[in-house]
């Protein structure tokens, strides 16, 4: 469905609670899946994407009571899950694809994943390969790039694993498999990515050893089921904190946002754009690090992102660039290939959104260079059914002389469903 957005100079004021993190959320049904006796989660996030992760394990068999932000998961462990009657669909979500393809692997079950046309074409060797190396048995077009993907559940061995692409779905998948697996899995990142799997390992007991680069994961260890308090997405936070930066006459407060340091990346380039961004209650819920943000309407220059930056920031450069747009100067991002294979590739989507937008943008081979500060106009934007560039395009047009109409306002149902709402209840 389209949805015209149309605001005639808006000024952002007051509170918005941020909704649970995705990446969280995934992994705490994983886990309370895998673990033994009951898991409750406070704070997890109803989206489409963590929905097709609790509906591929109700399909196992596993129990999960959902009452919204509050989930009830009950298992006798991965050893007691039916094999399914049916395909598992893991809609547009590729975490959830990644991970429970290392999650079966090892599992007793054979079964058969397919998700969406976005997830039909995003690669899968990255995850399937050197789970092979482990003993995993799959079956998929393109040996094993593309799903549908058929996984017969196999006894594994431990891998010593370097990984080739800096990617947390990759070392999660190889982490889950090797939890099930004979002997010590050791996984060496090229980049640090974000590591909720391993800080959700020890918050299930687990005896994981993380030191540098270097993650240790002896296999075969029993979890128990817990209770786990899910923080809110600084991915989601995101669109907020570029909105409260670029919107004249603004001042926002973000409750609850996820200060993860793997995952903080783009306030590091909101301070060094000059942003008039501020920390306080900063706190600890299962292993990860809390905290309300406070932004205001800055002035800002353009900067360089790249290296270490990328994996800490990734899913934010779409809004990233919409803010370099409205930055005094050049900012370039570099580094991000890894953006060509998300929900769909998110160098051509931005850089011809924002294009249509009058921004001053340039696609590079791996990344972009935006010259600021640019006044934006409106127009008609094609989201690619990605929910992230969605939600630029809504935040764009806080700043367009004119309406902008977007194709789908749906797709960002896969991670904020109440995006529009928090949206509205602060434009002033
Ligand atoms: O592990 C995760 O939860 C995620 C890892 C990232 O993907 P990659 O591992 O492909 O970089 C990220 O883009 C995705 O939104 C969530
Ligand atoms: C890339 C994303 O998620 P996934 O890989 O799980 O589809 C995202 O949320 O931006």
């Amino acid at each position: 469905m389209s949805k015209e957005l149309n605001y005639a100079q808006p000024s952002l004021q007051g509170t918005i609670r941020i909704p649970g993190d995705k990446s969280i959320s995934h992994r705490s049904i994983m886990f309370g899946a895998i673990a033994k006796g009951t898991t409750t989660v406070e704070g997890f996030l109803q989206s489409d994407d963590c929905l097709a992760t609790i509906d591929c394990f109700t399909k196992l068999g596993v129990k999960i009571l959902v009452e919204a932000e509050a989930v009830q998961i009950i298992s006798n462990g991965i050893d007691a899950w039916n094999e399914p009657n049916e395909i598992l669909y893991t809609g547009n979500s590729g975490t959830t694809t990644r991970l429970m393809l290392g999650i079966l692997a090892g599992s007793n079950v054979s079964t058969i994943l397919i998700g969406d046309e976005s997830i039909q074409k995003r690669p899968m060797k990255r995850v399937t390969a050197p789970l092979k190396q482990m003993g995993a048995h799959f079956i998929g077009r393109d040996d094993a790039q593309f799903t549908p993907i058929a996984v017969e559940g196999k006894k594994l061995q431990a891998i010593q694993y370097k990984m080739p692409v800096a990617s947390a779905q990759v070392k999660s998948a190889i982490l889950f498999a090797g939890l099930h697996a004979e002997g010590e899995t050791m996984v060496t990142e090229m980049e640090t990515s974000r590591d909720h799997t391993e800080r959700m390992l020890l918050h299930f007991g687990a005896n994981i050893a993380v030191e540098g680069k270097k993650i240790r994961l002896q296999g075969l260890q029993e979890l128990r089921g817990t209770h786990v308090v899910v923080p809110g997405d600084i991915s989601s936070a995101a669109f907020f904190l570029v909105a409260g930066a670029i919107v004249p006459n603004s001042k926002l407060v973000l409750q609850n946002v996820g200060l993860n340091p793997t995952r903080t990346g783009i306030m590091e380039v909101l301070q060094e754009m000059g942003a008039k961004v501020s920390i306080r209650h900063l706190n600890n819920v299962s292993h990860e690090e809390i905290g309300d943000i406070t932004i205001s309407t800055s002035e800002l220059i353009g900067t360089e992102i790249g290296g270490e930056l990328i994996p800490r920031l990734i899913d934010e450069i779409p809004i990233i660039a919409l803010l370099a747009t409205q930055a005094r100067g050049r900012t370039v991002i570099k580094d991000a290939e890894e953006l060509k294979v998300k929900e769909t590739n998110r160098i051509d989507a931005v850089v011809t959104e924002l294009k249509k937008l009058g921004a001053n943008i340039t696609a590079t081979d791996d990344g972009m260079i935006i010259e600021g500060p640019t006044p934006l106009h409106g127009a008609d934007l094609f989201t690619y059914g990605d929910h992230r560039i969605g939600m630029m395009a809504a935040i764009a047009s806080l700043v367009t002389s004119s309406a902008v109409t977007i194709d789908n306002e749906i797709c960002v149902g896969v991670s904020y469903p109440n995006f529009f709402e928090q949206l509205s209840s602060v434009i002033k």
